[in-house]
């Protein structure tokens, strides 16, 4: 200090001091290219992270990180930053209200431009078309417009429960099947019978192929865009040899349905769906479409169909990672309940005197009964907030740069939700317990967390919270779910990649009435004429 001030005695050296606070404060406030980055585990020259992020389990070790570093945890993926946010209000400051700045998705190489899946929606980049294809899904999957779908619902949700009373050792197939039926009602008005529907083949065709053709080592074109140019016939070209032969799948599964819609509007047997009624709205006066306006029906149109069958097929943003899940979320929302109540018979049991207490022996639940009954609703979320079926969301571009709590966060940063993390910011986190949702009503609501945040938010969140809530409701009241008495000890667990879905178990469903099928054809007999 002593010496600092005989330096500032100097002549001219006030100036100087001055200077250098100015450039500090400069530094600090104006350019934040020199500010600090969020903090995050030591990054290795060229390779950044990439040896720190493990192919199983990615989302419990961010949640480690976000234990040490804190609630935005800063990593490199070779030369690409990305920051990982791991509680609630740091997800809500940037993604939602910052949403202008935090909604593009990352340029996806190997999925969008080479195996096809330009056209849809969730990997499309924000801009004029992103909001396009929002529009187009919104105006359908709305609040106030799914209630319309609710028969349809409903009526798919009795065939459901007869499957699991008929061949009960079949649970997922009888998922799949609920899954299929009612997104290819909407989007295409096509009524299927079982899962080996050719509409349903396709779609799980160009899934299967798509998490084919996407190992780690393909992923590596996503971080070195170069290598989409390298010609097929060249040695280490079967990554693209095999995103080709993917392309012709995506492009069939999208392409068929809709030709299919086409050609029953020109023959005027068309059922009114998501296609048609585009194709309706926004044809010219001469009837001819804008191939913009057809690229875009069809590839949004697909992406619903496709993420109801396959998952929400995004690539890993993370090299060396599982390349995505194999199952939909909404299969594996059903999945994971169906493995949360053999596991917690006792909750299951109390859920169950809740229906008998409110619903009654002589009627199934519906979604009218939902804020009568709590348990059930408790139970609902604590399940999902245990094991939330897309832990790490889906990725968004930050668009310009950022600061935030002084951090500096740059343009063409990938932001991660860790939506895992943040469902566990409550006492007792590994512990099942649904009360904890009657207990303390400030808790977040894992309903507004799962479907992720901003303008990317999921647009099918109403029904698909709608389908598991019914569908939940109704198998807690018809069925006991049990662990199968011949089931191994292989062991619970859950697989890993984006969608997290149970890994294969066995349990005995047995119906808890004798008065089921009375009560599935009661149900049916109160359907609206039409359903
Ligand atoms: C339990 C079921 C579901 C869960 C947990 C879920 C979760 C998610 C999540 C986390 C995202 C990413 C949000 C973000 O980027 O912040 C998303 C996006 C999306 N979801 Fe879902 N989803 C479900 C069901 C559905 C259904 C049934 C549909 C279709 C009807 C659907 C259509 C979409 C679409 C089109 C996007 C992309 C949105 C965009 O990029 O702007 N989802 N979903």
């Amino acid at each position: 200090m002593g010496f600092l001030f005989a330096w500032t005695a100097t002549p001219g050296v006030v100036e100087v001091v001055l200077l250098l606070l100015l450039l500090g404060a400069y530094r600090a406030f104006v350019s934040p290219r020199r500010a600090k980055f969020p903090p995050g585990p030591p990054a290795l020259p060229i390779l950044g992270n990439v040896l720190q992020i493990p192919s199983d389990s990615q989302e419990e070790v961010f949640t480690e990180w976000g234990r040490k570093y804190g609630d935005i945890v800063y990593i490199k993926i070779f030369k690409q930053p990305m920051i990982i946010i791991n509680d609630l209000q740091t997800a809500r400051d940037l993604l939602d209200k910052r949403s202008s700045i935090y909604s593009d998705r990352p340029r996806f190489v190997l999925l969008s431009e080479l195996m096809g899946w330009s056209s849809a929606s969730t990997h499309m980049r924000y801009g004029p078309r992103f909001r396009k294809h929002r529009r187009f899904i919104n105006q359908v999957f709305n609040q106030r417009a799914i209630a319309a779908l609710r028969p349809l619902q409903e009526k798919e949700i009795l065939v459901l429960l007869e499957g699991l009373r008929d061949t009960p050792a079949d649970f997922v197939d009888h998922f799949r099947r609920y899954a299929a039926a009612t997104i290819l009602k909407i989007t295409y008005g096509h009524d299927i019978v079982s899962v080996d529907d050719l509409f349903v083949r396709l779609a799980e065709r160009a899934g299967t192929l798509t998490v084919e053709a996407g190992s780690p080592a393909a992923n590596m074109v996503d971080f070195f865009p170069i290598m989409k140019h390298i010609p097929t016939w060249a040695p280490f070209s079967a990554f693209k040899v095999k995103a080709l032969v993917t392309r012709t799948a995506v492009e069939a599964m999208m392409r068929i349905p809709y030709e299919q819609v086409v050609a029953d509007m020109k023959s005027g047997t068309a059922v009114p769906s998501y296609t048609s009624t585009l194709l309706e709205a926004h044809r010219g006066p001469a009837g001819a479409l804008s191939p913009e306006d057809e690229e875009d029906i069809r590839g949004s149109a697909g992406t619903l169909f496709a993420g109801a069958l396959s998952p929400h097929r995004l690539p890993c943003t993370c090299a060396d990672s599982d390349f995505i899940a194999a199952e939909d979320t909404t299969i594996a929302s059903l999945h994971t309940l169906m493995l949360t109540l053999l596991q917690y018979p006792e909750e299951q049991r109390r859920a169950q005197r809740e229906i008998d207490e409110v619903v009654g022996p002589t009627r199934l639940p519906t979604l009218a009964d939902r804020p009568a009954l709590p348990y059930l609703e408790s139970l609902l979320k604590e399940t999902i907030r245990l094991n939330p079926m897309v832990p790490l969301g889906l990725p968004h571009r930050l668009m310009e740069d950022d600061t935030y709590r002084g951090f500096h966060v740059p343009e063409g940063t990938n932001v991660l939700a860790n939506i895992y993390a943040i469902l566990r910011a409550c006492a007792d986190p590994d512990a099942f317990r649904p009360e904890r949702y009657l207990e303390d009503d400030t808790l977040p609501d894992p309903f507004s967390v799962i479907f992720g945040f901003g303008r990317r938010i999921c647009p099918g969140r109403h029904l698909a919270e709608t389908s598991y809530w019914t569908i939940g409701a109704c198998v807690i009241a018809a069925f006991d779910v049990a662990p199968a008495a011949h089931a191994g000890d292989a062991g619970y667990g859950f697989t890993t990649g984006f969608v997290r879905h149970p890994k294969p178990f066995k349990c005995a469903i047995t119906p808890r009435a004798s008065t089921l099928t009375a009560l599935i054809e009661q149900a049916r007999g109160e359907l609206p004429p039409g359903a």
